[in-house]
């Protein structure tokens, strides 16, 4: 592919796309195959009584896509719809595929494949606070590579696209979610899919594209689609529920799935031809797809009617069969050149670079920071929540003294302090968090960028709001409370509270990254948190906690910064006892008491950093491996 583009010719024209445009094979150049699949078979073990067996999803599916050709997929549902764009995109996990799938006559490379094609899903996950041209120029740039395109190239590239897609008039509106109002779901949907054609792929897929719009939204989608798939040359596959009449038309080409099994595939314009000769007439008014439809799909309502309709789509697709072993149409023409493709895997001579890691990184950097400085709700939240935990607890213990009685206080101020390390950063920065991996794994299923640059871009976002919002509760409660008022004492405080966080960042990550859904993390982090809590050295004395479960200690944030804080407040400090009483006259003796001077300060700091490494790698892993591709390829 010539990562070069004609813009002029791609805009030209733009303005008035064809409401039914010419049948068939007239608007497409014929000999320019780009995807052919031949006799594909998936199955999946299925569960019958209590032994398993295969299932069969799709049996023996054969056809082409050509340059320039917009096929829609149709079938009732459970037809195998999906299945089939999954097989054919490279995005089918488990079960056991077989066939033969050939990209430009050759096997496909799942890398440079995904980087050369697209594949648009059906719920569009994307960054709500984003503008419609945000969305894309963060696209561009981690998409496209800098060695072929220019920044300018890019904005170029961008603009190209939102005329294509007539988004102009979107351009600067927020995408918005449930929360906030945003872009329409017909505009929705061409973003999503402007940002897969940004990359000039030569092979679209479309899942469902028209799923939840109006009539007039989804005919919009389909044609602008068939257009740019005419003008560059792009194939376009798309699976569509109950297409209109109108949409119907707009395709050249359509696959007539039912139970997994081809019942047409063919010229739309010949659709009505076929079932009229093989004794299915469609009635002059009736939207040819809903009758289709109905041919196909399975009549539940009585054990006869089942049987009837059973047998009905066998009979369709056994005809379908035959008159493709006659035709030989879809079958012959470009057979010598598959196989002479067989076991050639494509050379990526169309690939995309990928750009550098520090690109990478920059740019997801950016786009985090404008997506957290936008979120106003949270921003506030977390600075409002650290004034008022610094006001609430500064006074609870105001101004303490250096009697007896402070020791309790003083150690009490201290252990909160570790807490509000780890609750008010962990919460909420795991719920931003599990919606942005979701995004990222959609994201990479386009080989769009490296796992490391995403995982160190959100540590490197978090952190700092982090920091931020939890030097505010410090310098709040340490002033309030009247905590030893030094100079060094407040800084060694501060640098333990701060890689207190630091671990409490690199925690979420490696639970974000870990649960399977934000529901799990829910219950998994508080867990965790509070198992810190209990063994953080105030409530149990870690001397006194029996050695089965003392080696908590050692992987325990909480207690490594309470130990910190605690020695780090205490050395050098005397306290006045009232008389008659018995207490604690020095610090030292506190120290020993709570069995808080196993490390120094520094060793402690020490200790919590290396767990945020650790938590990091973790992480880092669990996350890498969830983002592994895992599907099959033929
Ligand atoms: N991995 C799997 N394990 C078990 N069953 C599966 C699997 N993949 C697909 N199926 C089954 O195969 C059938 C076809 O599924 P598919 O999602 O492709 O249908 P569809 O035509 O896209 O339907 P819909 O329009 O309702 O989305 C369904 O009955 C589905 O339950």
């Amino acid at each position: 592919m010539s990562a070069v583009f004609d813009e002029e010719a791609m805009t030209e024209g733009i303005q008035t796309p064809q409401r039914a445009l010419p049948q068939g094979a007239t608007t497409t150049p014929q000999s320019d195959v780009i995807l052919r699949w031949d006799d594909l078979n998936y199955e999946v073990k299925a569960k019958v009584g209590k032994t398993e067996e295969w299932r069969p999803i799709l049996n023996g599916i054969t056809g082409e896509a050509r340059a320039g050709e917009a096929i829609a997929i149709i079938g009732s549902s459970g037809a195998g719809k999906t299945t089939l764009l999954n097989a054919l995109s490279g995005r089918i996990v488990g079960g056991r595929l077989e066939g033969q799938i050939l990209f430009r006559g050759a096997k496909r490379h799942p890398g440079s494949f995904k980087r050369v094609t697209a594949y648009v899903q059906q719920d569009d996950l994307m960054h709500p606070l984003l503008t419609v041209q945000e969305t894309l120029a963060y696209a561009s740039k981690l998409r496209l590579p800098n060695s072929q395109y220019t920044p300018e190239r890019k904005t170029e590239r961008v603009n190209t696209v939102i005329r294509q897609l007539r988004l102009e008039a979107a351009r600067n509106t927020k995408i918005g979610d449930a929360a906030t109002r945003g872009v329409s779901g017909g505009e929705r949907k061409r973003v999503s899919i402007g940002t897969e054609l940004l990359t000039d792929p030569r092979l679209l897929f479309l899942d469902e594209p028209t799923s939840g719009l109006d009539s007039n939204s989804s005919e919009l989608v389909v044609e602008l689609v068939k257009k740019i798939s005419v003008d560059q040359g792009i194939a376009t596959l798309m699976t569509i529920h109950q297409p209109s009449a109108r949409i119907f038309n707009i395709f050249d080409k359509v696959i007539l799935l039912s139970q997994g099994r081809v019942v047409y595939f063919g010229p739309t314009s010949t659709a009505i031809e076929y079932f009229a000769n093989i004794g299915y007439q469609c009635p002059m008014h009736e939207n040819p797809a809903d009758y289709f439809i109905d041919l196909m799909t399975l009549d539940y309502r009585s054990d006869d009617a089942l049987t009837r309709s059973k047998a009905q789509v066998k009979q369709l697709a056994d005809k379908f069969a035959e008159y493709e072993a006659q035709q030989a149409t879809y079958t012959s023409s470009e057979k010598p050149s598959s196989v002479s493709g067989k076991g050639v895997e494509f050379s990526g001579e169309l690939d995309l670079p990928r750009n550098n890691w520090f690109s990478e990184y920059s740019t997801l950097a950016r786009r985090d920071w404008a997506n957290a400085l936008r979120n106003v709700p949270f921003l506030m939240g977390q600075i409002t929540q650290s004034v008022f935990m610094a006001l609430l607890i500064g006074f609870m213990f105001f101004y303490l003294k250096k009697d007896s009685v402070s020791v309790q206080n003083r150690l009490g101020v201290l252990f909160i302090i570790a807490v509000n390390a780890t609750f008010p950063i962990v919460m909420p920065f795991l719920t931003l968090y599990y919606k942005e991996r979701d995004i990222m794994v959609r994201e990479r299923s386009s080989a769009t960028y490296r796992v490391t640059s995403f995982y160190l871009s959100k540590f490197t976002t978090y952190v700092p709001i982090a920091l931020v919002s939890n030097t505010i509760f410090f310098i709040g409660i340490y002033f309030i409370s009247h905590l030893e008022f030094d100079a060094g004492k407040f800084f060694i405080g501060l640098v333990t509270f701060f890689c207190l966080s630091i671990v409490s960042v690199a925690f979420l990550l490696m639970v974000g990254s870990g649960v399977k859904s934000i529901e799990v993390g829910f219950v998994v982090a508080p867990a965790i948190l509070t198992i810190q809590l209990l063994f953080g050295g105030l409530f149990a004395n870690p001397k006194t906690i029996t050695p089965v479960l003392r080696w908590i200690r050692w992987v325990n944030p909480v207690q490594y910064g309470f130990s910190s804080l605690t020695q780090n407040e205490f050395s050098g400090m005397v306290f006045t006892c009232a008389q008659g009483t018995q207490c604690y006259q020095t610090g030292a003796e506190v120290i020993k008491a709570y069995d808080v001077a196993r490390f120094t300060t520094w060793q402690n700091i020490l200790f919590l950093l290396m767990l945020a490494l650790i938590d990091m790698m973790a992480g880092y892993a669990v996350l890498r491996w969830k983002a592994k591709p895992k599907s099959i390829w033929l």
